[in-house]
């Protein structure tokens, strides 16, 4: 008989019933014996974990390679997804200025999509409060644009929202430790951050599949999101690395319209 400790966030959602929905929307089924000691510690006997691809994985458009001028269609174009991205950019963290409060005001009026605000903004402590009130429910925040990424995080939940951490390619993963037992996401970039429809970063892959395992060893439910050059060509090799939440701009909003996107994202994922 072989045992092994699993993540108690794995194990209580192939109890919860995460399990079941991945088996029935078409995912590669696996027999697990369980042997459940106590809340946090479950022995699988004879192993079988479950495919990473089946974990429920979320979708999340990034808006930033919407038309602008039809913001509300094109929300309603990916009311399937489940977040809306919404990417802050004040031309000096990153090299580029995207938008800021009234769009994302904008977008919450127009959408009842979780918002989820990446913020590449200098000091992000001192807008925090002005993002959530426009209508973020989550507020993702990089470990290189403050001094003091505790508060941040802190600051984040004070506010009711859920807290992100994320880092450029070339950050050290280490620069996560000291906040990832807190978060409710960490946002894994793939590539560095300013611009839609850039190239898929490939040594990625081995940062997602370091932060999984750390995620995993802490027993954290924390969402693991990857954005930057997420495609129908790469989606399933991200999900296979670890993480559960995929951003994607340029590949959602395409020529043949939003819906479409998706529904090759989807595909792609089976
Ligand atoms: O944060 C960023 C870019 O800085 C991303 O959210 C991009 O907007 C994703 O666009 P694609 O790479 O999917 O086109």
């Amino acid at each position: 008989m072989v045992g092994a400790s699993v993540p108690s966030h794995d194990a209580t959602a192939c109890l919860t019933g995460v399990w079941k929905r991945a088996v029935s929307s078409g995912h590669k089924k696996r027999p697990v014996n369980l042997f459940i000691e106590n809340v946090r510690t479950v022995r699988i006997v004879g192993v079988t974990l479950p495919a990473p691809a089946a974990r429920r994985v979320k979708l999340a458009p990034s808006i930033l390679a919407c038309d602008f001028t039809r913001l509300g269609e094109e929300l309603r174009a990916i009311e399937s997804a489940d977040w809306a991205h919404v990417d802050v950019m004040d031309g000096a963290f990153v090299p580029n200025i995207s938008f800021g409060l009234p769009i994302l005001a904008a977008a919450r009026a127009a959408s009842p999509l979780h918002m989820d605000v990446h913020l590449m903004i200098e000091r992000p402590e001192r807008y925090l409060k002005d993002f959530a009130e426009a209508g973020a429910d989550s507020l993702t925040v990089h470990v290189e644009a403050t001094a003091h990424i505790h508060r941040a995080v802190q600051q984040i939940k004070e506010l009711g929202k859920q807290a992100g951490v994320t880092l450029n390619p070339g950050t050290p993963l280490e620069a996560l430790r000291p906040v990832l037992a807190d978060v409710d996401l960490v946002l894994i970039m793939s590539v560095n951050p300013g611009f839609g429809g850039q190239k898929f970063i490939p040594q990625s892959l081995e940062r997602i599949r370091t932060v999984r395992r750390w995620l995993d060893e802490l027993g954290s439910a924390a969402e693991l999101q990857v954005d930057g050059g997420v495609s129908a060509a790469n989606a399933r090799a991200v999900v296979h690395a670890g993480a559960d939440n995929l951003v994607a701009g340029s590949a959602v909003y395409g020529k043949d319209g939003a819906q479409a996107g998706l529904e090759r994202l989807r595909e792609a994922l089976k």
